[in-house]
């Protein structure tokens, strides 16, 4: 975790699924960005991988056509970087395509200087993931005894970064872990989760562990509750067939995966180091601590909802029903909600609410810290004004962290104003944040799994989502859909929070 460093571990790096919109879009830019600023390995090459045809120069400018803003104006530097990245058309899936892969993995290896350090990256569609990951294993890229992964440079390691949706229920889930470890060492997996890449999403470490200001206050004595938010103004864009399966819906797709790891982050216990393992020993312990909800408490504690046609920054969008590849009668979640309890000492009976949903009115993820009000109330003639304070960490956009406190307005009298303090990253560093896919890489090339998820904080998380996309499969909604693009989700899940005496943050 932290600033890229320089990493003298050499390394050939694989993408299947290279001819794909996450390649095209995320991992050749953030590569590139790394090779930019000097934190990529002296011997390193990138093979992508998949089925479309093309050779290594029509792949480079398959890349480079697709994003040219992501890769400067010099094009003498992507002529430089892109002469390490190859391509080689195969389907990964299929046993007899592998001799081939060997071959050309081999002399790639030589030719670069990588020796036998290889990091497998999945960026395919998970039905995908297994046959793959069973190739892997029966070649001769991955051989007993090196299976591990090792931060000495004499030692060579080989590595696999697997993409989400990791399962779509427990099963599913523990099945593709079972998979993995046949092949891989734990230690050797690299389970990504993009939103551990994000910056303020990092900072929160910092936040609570570096300052003496907020640890004391972060506990069920002085926290009411907490709100972790991702809204989405986009809506399924193209994705509607996966979207609308068995997979899909935000539960899965938003809830399960990234809104549970912020929410670790939020309630774990300080680690005693920060050494991946002992931070990752934190996180699992608050996954074990999710309360695992009931049948029977699903309609209080979860809502569910799907856009229908609305507008959203005025320009119209079309009800998710009507998305290619969407079932005209779906019973989707495009929006999810869900209050969550973590059993542990600390957090007692502390909510934390957690949302998400596509074609709302505006893209914003943050969590919310809502603190209890004071012990006594001194200001009376003014007790109905006043508001909770709040710890906001807005992860995306607008970077930063933003205290709101009461502040007496100027003048005479004791007129009592909510106020701001605010952080805010881009004035503060004079920089946007880097894409939290570089950060990621690197971490897989210089082999430091505390941004990657261990197998248990999956299994946990899904417990405690399954119980709810359960209820929802067995009871369908007939009110769907049940919010207007461009809005902030249904009534109900405003309702949610009015029987509990709370109110979504909305401003
Ligand atoms: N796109 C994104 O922003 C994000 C994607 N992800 C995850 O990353 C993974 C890849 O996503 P994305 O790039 O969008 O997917 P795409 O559908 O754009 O690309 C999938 C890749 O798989 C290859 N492929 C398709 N069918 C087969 C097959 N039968 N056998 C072998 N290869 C096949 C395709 O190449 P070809 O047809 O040439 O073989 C292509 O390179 C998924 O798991 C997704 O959930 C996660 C977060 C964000
Ligand atoms: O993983 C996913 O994340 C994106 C949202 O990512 P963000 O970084 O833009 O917040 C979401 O659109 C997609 O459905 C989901 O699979």
């Amino acid at each position: 975790m932290g600033m890229p460093t320089p990493t003298n571990q050499n390394c050939l790096l694989v993408i299947f699924g290279a001819s794909g919109d996450l390649t095209k879009r995320k991992l050749i830019p953030a590569l590139y960005a790394l090779w930019r600023n000097g934190t990529l390995p002296e011997s390193f090459a990138v093979v992508g991988i998949a089925r479309s045809d093309y050779g290594d120069e029509a792949y480079r400018e398959l890349l480079y056509d697709f994003n040219p803003s992501a890769y400067d104006e010099d094009a003498s530097k992507w002529a430089e970087f892109s002469q390490r990245v190859h391509y080689l058309s195969a389907d990964s899936t299929k046993a007899e395509a592998w001799p081939e892969i060997e071959r050309r993995l081999c002399g790639l290896s030589q030719q670069y200087k990588t020796g036998d350090n290889v990091l497998f990256y999945l960026s395919l569609a998970p039905q995908f993931f297994e046959p793959v990951i069973r190739h892997i294993g029966q070649s001769g890229l991955v051989t007993e005894g090196r299976r591990y992964c090792s931060l000495t440079p004499e030692r060579p390691w080989q590595r696999i970064v697997i993409e989400k949706p990791f399962g779509s229920d427990p099963g599913s889930a523990v099945k593709l872990n079972q998979v993995l470890a046949e092949v891989f060492d734990e230690s050797a997996i690299y389970r990504i989760d993009h939103y551990l890449g994000k910056e303020l999403v990092q900072n929160m470490m910092v936040l609570r562990f570096a300052n003496s200001l907020f640890e004391p206050i972060w506990n069920q004595r002085y926290v009411d509750h907490v709100q972790i938010t991702a809204s989405e103004t986009v809506g399924v864009e193209g994705r509607g067939s996966y979207y609308d399966s068995p997979a899909g819906g935000a539960m899965r797709d938003m809830v399960q995966s990234h809104l549970l790891q912020v929410l670790s982050i939020v309630a774990m216990e300080p680690p005693v180091s920060l050494a991946a393992d002992d931070i990752r020993t934190e996180k699992i312990k608050i996954f074990k601590a999710l309360r695992v909800p009931t049948a029977s408490e699903v309609p209080e504690i979860a809502v569910r909802g799907q856009y229908g046609a609305g507008a959203v920054s005025g320009v119209s969008v079309p009800a998710y029903r009507d998305e290619d590849g969407v079932a005209a009668d779906s019973q989707t979640d495009t929006f999810a909600a869900m209050k969550l309890k973590v059993d542990t000492w600390r957090w007692g009976s502390v909510p934390f609410y957690l949302r998400s949903g596509k074609a709302m009115a505006e893209k914003k993820t943050e969590i919310v810290v809502y603190l209890k009000p004071t012990p006594h109330v001194l200001f009376r003639e003014q007790a109905q004004k006043l508001k909770a304070n709040q710890i906001l960490i807005s992860i995306q956009p607008d970077e930063g962290i933003r205290l709101r406190f009461e502040g007496k307005v100027p003048g005479p009298g004791m007129q009592i104003k909510d106020v701001v303090m605010d952080f805010d990253y881009v004035k503060q560093w004079e920089a946007s944040p880097p894409d939290g896919y570089a950060t990621l890489l690197h971490d897989c090339i210089r082999g430091d799994q505390t941004l990657f998820k261990h197998r248990d904080e999956i299994e946990c998380a899904w417990d405690a989502v399954q119980p709810v996309i359960d209820y929802w499969h067995n009871n369908p909604q007939d009110d769907l859909p049940n919010y207007n693009a461009g809005t902030w989700g249904p009534s109900a899940s405003d309702i949610m929070m009015a029987r509990d005496g709370r109110y979504w943050h909305n401003f």
